[in-house]
């Protein structure tokens, strides 16, 4: 089967540190993939890399089979490709729905089918029912994000991703700052969008959300995949073995 999206060798130095040395990745549709190694392994990085926020210095991407090249985040996007980055990438003055449909305003028909105005309704039910979907706590729609918890942002920028992804949605620690319930509503969700037949990157330091969600772990070390596991054929001790660099390295 082909995947949905592969990394081969990608390198990338920030200076003197080298923060991704030959890394290889994919990603199927359909499935979840655990994206693990220790702080410092370079997953952040290689999202970034993924989702077209930064370039690499070398090696390739494929998307369905073809090699592409992302110069910015709009070019993953409009790939299909969706993103919750560490910082979540919301913008704080404005609201839940103005995030949500930041760039992809809907417009209603003016006179003679000309765009008109926002259509503020369509955007507010839609905003609504994304983030009902998550079970996020979204108390204020209008109010901005900025003077909103932790969690309840990484809801909202958890449900935006899962809304309009299409392809891929890469997920950089969604549950970092959630209670208990909404991050198994994350988790549920996780699953739904795999569901759909999106192909799903995680990267979480939890082991217990890991083995709950993901189909297959690839874990990484010192910037490089060094192993992938079905999580059916794999165990937590395996796991955190693979990620202190015990383990044969994986061929490039
Ligand atoms: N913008 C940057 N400038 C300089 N060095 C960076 C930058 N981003 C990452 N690095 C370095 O690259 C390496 C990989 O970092 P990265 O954030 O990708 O790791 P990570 O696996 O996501 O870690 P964590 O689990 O702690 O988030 C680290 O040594 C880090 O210090």
């Amino acid at each position: 089967m082909t995947a949905v999206l592969e990394a081969r060798g990608i390198t990338k130095h920030y200076g003197h540190v080298e923060a991704l040395t030959d890394a290889n990745f994919d990603v199927q549709a359909g499935e979840v993939v655990a994206l693990i190694g220790d702080n410092g392994a370079g997953k952040s990085t290689l999202v970034r890399i993924l989702s077209g926020a930064e370039s690499a210095d070398g090696g390739e991407v494929l998307f369905d089979g073809k090699k592409i090249t992302l110069t910015s985040p709009t070019d993953a996007r409009e790939l299909g490709m969706e993103t919750v980055f560490q910082d979540l990438a919301l913008a704080p003055h404005l609201s839940p729905v103005q995030n949500m449909y930041l760039g992809r305003e809907v417009m209603r028909k003016g006179l003679l089918g000309m765009l008109g105005f926002m259509d503020n309704k369509a955007m507010r039910d839609g905003s609504r029912s994304a983030f009902d979907r998550l079970g996020a706590t979204v108390r204020d729609l209008n109010g901005t994000v900025g003077g909103m918890s932790g969690g309840q942002r990484q809801g909202i920028a958890v449900a935006r991703a899962a809304a309009w992804a299409q392809k891929v949605i890469f997920l950089d620690e969604p549950t970092a700052a959630l209670g208990v319930v909404q991050t198994q509503n994350v988790l549920d969700l996780v699953r739904r969008v795999s569901g759909e037949g999106i192909g799903v990157v995680f990267i979480s330091h939890s082991m217990p959300h890991v083995m709950e969600v993901a189909d297959r772990i690839q874990v990484m070390w010192r910037g490089r995949r060094v192993a992938t596991y079905n999580k059916a054929d794999t165990s937590m001790e395996q796991l955190v073995s693979a990620m202190t660099g015990a383990v044969a390295q994986e061929a490039s």
